[in-house]
Parts: structure tokens; C-alpha cells; sequence
């Protein structure tokens, strides 16, 4: 695997560059690395957080230069970076794997790298006055400039540092798909997205296969997947039925799903919501016996396909029995999409006063290309748990004009922009939702898959 190692240096230390890259050329000679000498201090610290946020590890170089440099030099490890040994080849190369809505090169100054580091994504003279330095967010103390600062901080405080994306792109992402996917791909689809570094992935439903027919293979998929290592693979059970079958074949976690509109409840679970809580009251109890983790879903938390709006409170209602009941997480599900975050604050602030925030997920569909903003105000919010799909596949069959999940892709490059950690690799991400859009043959409903590959 070829390992990227970046040294930082003063511009002025020339020599003491060079050295360096013999020195790390010769402890590891297939390694491709990257000397970029850097002025000041701050634009290195700027550089080092905007590649810590990017999931990169960093630590000290094996070889000590003699010579302090504020950062020093750092090693960075665990990306397939290009292979040349050029420099300046290899910056081109980071610049189009980095940032991957460029698609021309042109010559890079110093000033024009700096600039793109600090999360800015067009064309610069160095005109610093426009940017809002998101990558300074946790270096506010060390920054003399105020304005954006103050701003920066006044929008992005009690953002979460690290937010666990729950993949439903098995499960929820499939269940609308009209041909059925061939279970060999829904394994391998589980397998992908784990080696990404998701660490949830909801893996299928154990519900009536004359409701879902797509997901009938629950009881093969879950065989197939179970003894994986790490792996937490989360399914779907209606009922007691669903349950036992889950556990039979193997599954550790369940969830268990619910509405806060009742002519929904009827449509997809074929009760109403109190009978869907009774049921599910028996499902957790049974579960919590056994120590298996519950997650609790909520749906249409904006709105109905039947009956339009739906009121905070009933969603706060439902949110807090399945809450009291045991749910380890209570899932927010926007069914239709149709919520802005004029919608969503109102929700989140009712649900908020009955289930500790940390407990709650959000869970958006795309219909009206609200996702993202929804999402962002759910962090800001202090929601540290988002639920996504990827290739933004998804939808529910008996919720009329449902669309697609909010794509995996697009959350974790806006996540990746906000500085905010995710453990997930995005090329690797890229290229599952190409493996799973090409078995579905269709194009992909991420936009950052799309923008990637123009
Ligand atoms: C809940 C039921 C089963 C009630 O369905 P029902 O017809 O009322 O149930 P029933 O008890 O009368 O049983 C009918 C048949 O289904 C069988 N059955 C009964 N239970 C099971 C089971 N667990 N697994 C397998 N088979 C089952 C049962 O054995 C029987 O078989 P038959 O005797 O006719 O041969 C049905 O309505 C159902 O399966 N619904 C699930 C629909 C679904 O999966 N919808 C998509 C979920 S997505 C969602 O809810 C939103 C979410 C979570 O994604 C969040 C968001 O996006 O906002």
C-alpha cells in the first residue's frame, strides 16, 4: 500500500528539506510523499487540522531533522496516494484527489494552496476577506482575526466534533427497488460499506416478504454478514415474528419502527400507532433480556403523505415512549422529505425536551433537496447521529412521493468541509455507490458522485 508522508519545513530551510525527503526516502523506499515548505506557523497548523479532519493520522516522523518548526515534521499514513516521486507531481496529485471538484491544473503558488486548505473551493488572488476560515474553529484561540471568528463561532458552536453516520443504504435504500437485487450484491454492497469505516450498517428488514418482497433474503444476508468483525449491522423487525427470525439468524442489534401519523402507521405496519407501540413495548422487552441493542425509528416527524403537517408534540410523543421503553437511539425520520429547517427546529426542540440529545439521530429523504441544510442545522443543534444512504438510495414503498435517502457521499464531503469527523474514507465511499448505481443500473443520487466523476 503506498504510504503518504508529509514533511513540514520552513521555506527557509531549504537544505533542511531536502534532507529530510533522503532521509524518508530511505526509510521507506516505495513511500510517495509530499514536501511542502510552509512559512508560518499558522498556515502549517491550518494545513495539519485540515488533513486531521480529513481523517489522516498524523504523528512524528521516524527521522528527527535536528530542527524545530513549530509542527515539526509529520508523518501521515493510511491513503492510496499517487506514486511519483516528483513534488510537484505529487501536489497535483493530492490537489485533484483532495479536492475533487477541480478538474484543471494550473500552476500552484504558495498563496493559492493556503487558500484552498482553508475550505475555500474557487479561484483566488489571495483575497482573504471573504472566507470564513471553517478549518479555524478549533483554533480560535490562536487567531488574531476577529470578525470572521466571532461569526465562525457564533454559528458553529456546539457543532459535534465527531458524527457517527448510521449507513441505511442495505436496508432502506433497497426496499423500494423494484427488481430484485440479487442477495450476493446486498452482501457484498455490507461489505464495501464497512471497509469504508462505517460502523453502522443497517444490514436488511425481517418484515412480511409480501410487504417488502426486495428484502425476503433477510435470513441469507444476515447469515452471511453476522461473524464479521467490529461490524455493527442493525436490522428491522415489525413485530415479535421479525424479531425471533432476526436473532435466529444471527443478528445483534434490531430496530424497531414506528409513526407519529396515524394513516401512515396503517399504511406501512398495518396498525395503528398505540398497537404499534404495545407491539413493539413486547419486541424491546424481549431484546433488552437478551442485552440486544434497540433502535427506535419515528416517522413522518414533518409530515404525512395522507395527512400533511404533523405536530411537534406527536413526535415528541412517540419519540419518548420508544425512549422510555428502552430504545438505546431514537431515529427522526423526515419519510417524504418535505422538511426545511424552518420545520425541523421546531421538531428537534420538542423532541429534545423529552429524550437526551445524544440519543437522537436524524433522518432525512431528499425529496426536496433539503437534506443538507437540515442536517446542518441538526448539528448546530448539538445531533451528533445521522442517518444517510449511499448513492442517496432509498424510499419507502407505502410512503407516496418518497424519495431517496440524502445521500452518504454528500454528508460526509459537507462533514469532511465542516472539519467534523466521520472515520469514513470517501473515495472508497465514491466507489461503492458506482459498484451498487451500476448492479441497480442507474445513475448515482449523490451529487458529489456526480461532480466527481464530470
Ligand atoms: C408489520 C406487518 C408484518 C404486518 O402485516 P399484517 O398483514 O398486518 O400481519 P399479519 O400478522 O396479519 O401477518 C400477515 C402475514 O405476514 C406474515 N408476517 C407477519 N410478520 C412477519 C414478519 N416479521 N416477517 C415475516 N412474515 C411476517 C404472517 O406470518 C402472515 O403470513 P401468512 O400467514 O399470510 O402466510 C407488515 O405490515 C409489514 O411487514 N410491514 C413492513 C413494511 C415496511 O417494511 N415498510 C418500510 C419500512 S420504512 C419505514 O417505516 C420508515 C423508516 C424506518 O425508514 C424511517 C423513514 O424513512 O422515515
Amino acid at each position: 500500500m503506498a504510504v503518504l508522508l508529509v514533511a513540514l519545513a520552513d521555506r527557509k530551510d531549504e537544505k533542511g528539506c531536502g534532507e529530510w525527503k533522503k532521509k524518508l526516502t530511505n526509510f521507506q523506499p516505495k513511500t510517495t510523499f509530499h514536501l511542502w515548505p510552509l512559512k508560518k506557523p499558522c498556515f502549517r497548523k491550518k494545513l495539519v487540522f485540515f488533513l486531521k479532519s480529513r481523517n489522516v493520522e498524523l504523528g512524528r516522523t521516524p527521522c528527527t531533522s535536528g530542527e524545530e518548526t513549530g509542527f515539526g515534521s509529520c508523518w501521515i499514513e493510511g491513503k492510496n496516494w499517487g506514486s511519483s516521486n516528483s513534488y510537484k507531481e505529487d501536489l497535483k496529485e493530492y490537489r485533484r484527489e483532495a479536492f475533487i471538484w477541480r478538474h484543471h491544473t494550473r500552476e500552484i503558488t504558495h498563496n493559492d494552496f493556503i487558500w484552498e486548505i482553508e475550505g475555500m473551493n474557487h479561484e483566488t488572488n489571495g483575497n482573504r476577506s471573504h472566507s470564513r476560515h471553517i478549518p479555524n474553529l478549533q483554533h480560535s484561540s490562536i487567531s488574531n482575526d476577529t470578525t470572521p471568528r466571532d461569526m465562525t463561532n457564533k454559528i458553529f458552536r456546539g457543532m459535534p466534533k465527531y458524527v457517527k453516520i448510521v449507513e441505511v443504504g442495505p436496508r432502506d435504500g433497497l426496499q423500494n427497488e423494484k427488481n430484485l437485487v440479487p442477495t450476493s450484491v446486498k452482501i457484498e454492497l455490507i461489505h464495501r460499506l464497512l471497509s469504508c469505516g462505517l460502523s453502522v450498517v443497517e444490514a436488511t428488514s425481517f418484515v412480511s416478504p409480501k410487504w417488502v418482497p426486495q428484502l425476503a433474503d433477510a435470513k441469507e444476508v444476515v447469515e452471511a454478514v453476522k461473524h464479521l468483525e467490529g461490524a455493527r449491522l442493525p436490522v428491522l423487525t415489525p413485530n415479535l415474528k421479525g424479531f425471533e427470525a432476526a436473532i435466529a439468524a444471527g443478528a445483534k442489534e434490531i430496530a424497531v419502527f414506528a409513526s407519529a401519523s396515524e394513516s401512515f402507521s396503517k399504511a406501512n405496519i398495518n396498525c395503528t400507532i398505540e398497537e404499534s407501540l404495545i407491539r413493539y413495548r413486547d419486541v424491546i422487552h424481549t431484546a433488552t433480556k437478551l442485552s440486544i441493542p434497540v433502535r427506535g425509528y419515528v416517522s413522518c416527524v414533518i409530515g404525512c403523505p395522507v395527512e400533511g403537517a404533523v405536530s411537534p408534540s406527536k413526535v415528541a410523543y412517540v419519540a419518548k415512549k420508544l425512549h422510555d421503553m428502552g430504545c438505546s437511539e431514537i431515529s427522526l425520520g423526515d419519510t417524504i422529505g418535505i422538511g426545511t429547517p424552518g420545520t425541523v427546529i421546531p421538531m428537534l426542540e420538542a423532541v429534545m425536551e423529552v429524550v437526551p440529545i445524544e440519543k437522537l439521530a436524524v433522518h432525512f429523504h431528499d425529496t426536496y433537496g433539503q437534506s443538507l441544510p437540515n442536517i446542518l442545522v441538526s448539528l448546530q443543534m448539538g445531533i451528533s447521529i445521522v442517518d444517510s444512504s449511499v448513492a442517496g438510495l432509498g424510499g419507502c414503498p407505502y410512503a407516496k412521493g418518497a424519495s431517496g435517502n440524502v445521500a452518504t457521499e454528500d454528508v460526509v464531503y459537507m462533514l469532511n468541509g465542516l472539519g467534523i469527523k466521520t472515520n469514513v474514507d470517501l473515495t472508497k465511499l465514491l466507489q461503492t455507490g458506482e459498484f451498487i448505481c451500476k448492479n441497480l443500473g442507474r445513475p448515482s443520487g449523490s451529487k458529489v458522485a456526480v461532480a466527481a466523476k464530470i
